[in-house]
């Protein structure tokens, strides 16, 4: 992460597994350990205009992004995906074994000298962690 967009087709959004997604993304990109808390946003968006592989009204699909900051070497950033997709793989397989799914995953790294922030989550979210 620390931007997640998730996108799923509609006729799957009610599944249990597809429910899921988010909180599985949030909680695997968090557990890599290389992303801050305070700059953490899971997006989920259900497309509602689509059509998939030969057009099937079956066929679904889940695409899921991460937009990272720039600065960690290859090495550090394929071991976050690998986790990360092994964790939605790891979901979303009863759901690939019962229908036609497409699911994509992609790491994108934002640019180092055009990425601008205006973000005080950092201090709230070190504020609450001190009053506890
Ligand atoms: O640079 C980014 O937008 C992603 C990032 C961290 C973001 C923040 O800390 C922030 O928005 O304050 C990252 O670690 O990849």
């Amino acid at each position: 992460m620390p931007h997640a967009w998730i996108e799923c087709s509609a006729n799957i959004v009610d599944e249990p597994e597809v429910q899921q997604l988010k909180q599985r993304i949030y909680d695997a990109a968090l557990q890599t350990g290389i992303f801050p808390l305070g700059g953490v946003r899971v997006r989920f968006q259900v497309i509602t205009d689509y059509i998939v592989g030969d057009g099937d009204p079956a066929n679904s699909f889940v695409h899921v992004v991460l937009r990272i900051g720039a600065g960690r070497d290859l090495e550090t950033r394929k071991a976050a995906a690998d986790r990360v997709f092994e964790q939605v793989c790891e979901l979303l397989k009863p759901l690939h074994d019962r229908r036609p799914l497409a699911v994509a995953f992609e790491v994108q790294e934002m640019s180092a000298d055009l990425n601008y922030k205006f973000n005080n989550l950092h201090e709230y979210i070190n504020q609450r962690a001190g009053s506890r």
